[in-house]
């Protein structure tokens, strides 16, 4: 997907378009200072960033009130669907830069009253449940279910954008895990895929976090 197929494919109101620019203007700046995104991707923001985020909406139950990201990161894709959707947002990143960065960001979409950025190593969160559950280049499957279903129910959403190792990470977790799981294609790298999956639970004897 190009970068004007991005622009154009991301059909949202001009004040919104107009604060997602100025969020781009803050990560390109503060990507001088410490290491957000690969420079080369931002020379694509659009599509390997905004979008690639926004793209997970169409999955999304409408009735969604409170959505988790895990390692958000520079922002992808918890803070860029909280800027496109309603509801309220739980971002966990461990790194207090990343987070300081993840809370200017907030604001400067204007969603920082329902957005709540933890700075935390997930296994170290404070508990609660969610009706989505996201992460993007966080952990491979298996590791990222077990980091996350204690926040989960068997109504949780999970998003899981994955790149070409999405099938093979599919397979390995089905040894421990059962559930509703789809692969999805992504709709800006016709070589990634988005793991769909719903009332996800551990099969009997699998592993446990704590
Ligand atoms: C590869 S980056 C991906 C960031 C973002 N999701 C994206 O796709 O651009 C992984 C992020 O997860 C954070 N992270 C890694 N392990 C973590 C943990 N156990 N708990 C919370 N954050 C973690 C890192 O600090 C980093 O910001």
């Amino acid at each position: 997907m190009t970068e004007e197929e991005a622009r154009a494919a991301l059909d949202v109101p001009r004040e919104t378009q107009a604060r997602l620019e100025a969020f781009i203007r803050f990560l390109t700046e503060e990507n001088a200072r410490q290491n957000l995104v690969s420079r080369a991707s931002l020379e694509q923001v659009w599509a390997r960033h905004i979008y690639d985020s926004a793209q997970l909406l169409r999955f999304v139950p409408a009735d969604t009130s409170r959505w988790l990201d895990l390692g958000t990161g520079a922002g992808f894709p918890g803070l860029i669907v909280a800027a496109l959707f309603p509801g309220r947002f739980t971002l966990i990143e461990a790194r207090r830069l990343r987070v300081e960065f993840l809370r200017q960001g907030a604001e400067i979409l204007g969603i920082e009253g329902r957005v709540q950025v933890v700075q935390a190593k997930v296994e170290a969160a404070p508990d609660a449940k969610y009706g989505v559950i996201s992460a993007r280049a966080f952990a491979p499957l298996d590791k990222l279910l077990l980091l996350g279903e204690r926040f989960a129910t068997p109504e949780t959403q999970w998003l899981l954008p994955k790149g070409r190792n999405a099938k093979s990470e599919l397979e390995a977790a089905h040894s421990s895990w059962q559930g509703d799981f789809s692969l999805e294609p992504s709709l800006t790298d016709g070589d990634a895929q988005i793991i769909v999956a719903r009332g996800v639970r551990r099969k009997s004897g699998g592993k446990r976090t704590r």
